[in-house]
């Protein structure tokens, strides 16, 4: 592989802006960059066309400045949050991406699971961990998560961001908040039927997620977990499992 082809950021999609459905940016107004290509295979993954080669024929290899032209056409050049998600977006190299929208006064917030630690984390503003509880069918490799912390330098704002969908789930939430009890916790509940990627909100089980939702309250305030935020994926009880949004 050559030099230039190494700096390509394999993307799936680039949509928005839309707001931030999830954790700490909720509600924010944000352009998405969803990069290809993951090392994970959670069961319940709502995100399977930028995980599975499958969609592999979707993706496109874009170079920063690409990239970079994409998230300005759709903001109509002013600065707005970016969110880099996936797939895993930190096997992809994103730090000349955030060095080139920085200087236009752009912000960048990075989802991860926490499996590959880059340096360029300590170059974005928001860094959300989202380590995968026991229904994901993953384990997690809390060494690699360390590591996401340590590159990290303490320098974005950096949280927790657990998904709960049972009682095996939600004892992982505590024991990973009780290991990092320097970072904020936000707890979401799952979704239990992600659909085939072209699927729409019709076929959410949004009465499903809110008893989840419900649940998950209640066990939060019972345990007198005071610290603990709680909330639902907003993007999905407006549009269901649609891409784009
Ligand atoms: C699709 S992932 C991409 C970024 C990265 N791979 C990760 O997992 O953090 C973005 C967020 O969606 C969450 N997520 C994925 N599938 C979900 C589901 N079925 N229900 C609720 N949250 C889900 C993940 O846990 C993660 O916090
Ligand atoms: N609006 C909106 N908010 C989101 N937060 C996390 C998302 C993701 O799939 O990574 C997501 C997404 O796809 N859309
Ligand atoms: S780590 Fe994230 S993108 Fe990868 S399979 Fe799990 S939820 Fe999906
Ligand atoms: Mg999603």
């Amino acid at each position: 592989m050559t030099g230039a082809r190494s700096a390509e950021i394999r993307v799936s999609e680039i949509f928005g802006p839309t707001i931030q459905g999830e954790g700490v940016l909720i509600g924010l107004p944000t352009v998405f960059v969803r990069t290809g290509g993951c090392d994970f295979r959670c069961s319940w993954c709502d995100s399977l066309h930028a995980v599975d080669s499958r969609y592999r024929d979707e993706w496109r290899a874009m170079s920063t400045e690409e990239v970079w032209r994409e998230i300005a056409k759709l903001s109509g050049e002013e600065p707005v949050m970016v969110s880099l998600s996936g797939g895993n977006p930190a096997i992809q190299p994103l730090g000349d991406l955030i060095r080139r929208g920085h200087g236009e006064g752009y912000r960048f917030a990075l989802e991860t699971q926490g499996s590959v630690a880059r340096d360029w984390f300590a170059d974005l503003d928001v860094l959300v961990l989202s380590p995968k509880p026991p229904s994901s069918g993953m384990e997690t490799d809390w060494d690699a998560f360390d590591a996401c912390l340590r590159m990290s330098r303490d320098k974005p704002r950096t949280v927790l961001k657990i998904v709960v969908f049972d009682e095996a789930d939600y004892a992982y939430a505590k024991t990973a908040a009780a290991r990092y009890r320097q970072l904020p916790v936000y707890l979401q509940p799952g979704n239990h039927t992600p659909p085939p990627a072209d699927d729409d909100e019709a076929s959410i089980d949004i009465e499903g997620l809110m008893d989840r939702m419900r649940w998950l309250v209640g066990r939060v305030t019972e345990d007198k977990w005071f610290g603990a935020h709680v909330l639902p994926q907003l993007h999905v009880l407006l549009w269901g499992n649609k891409r784009g949004v």
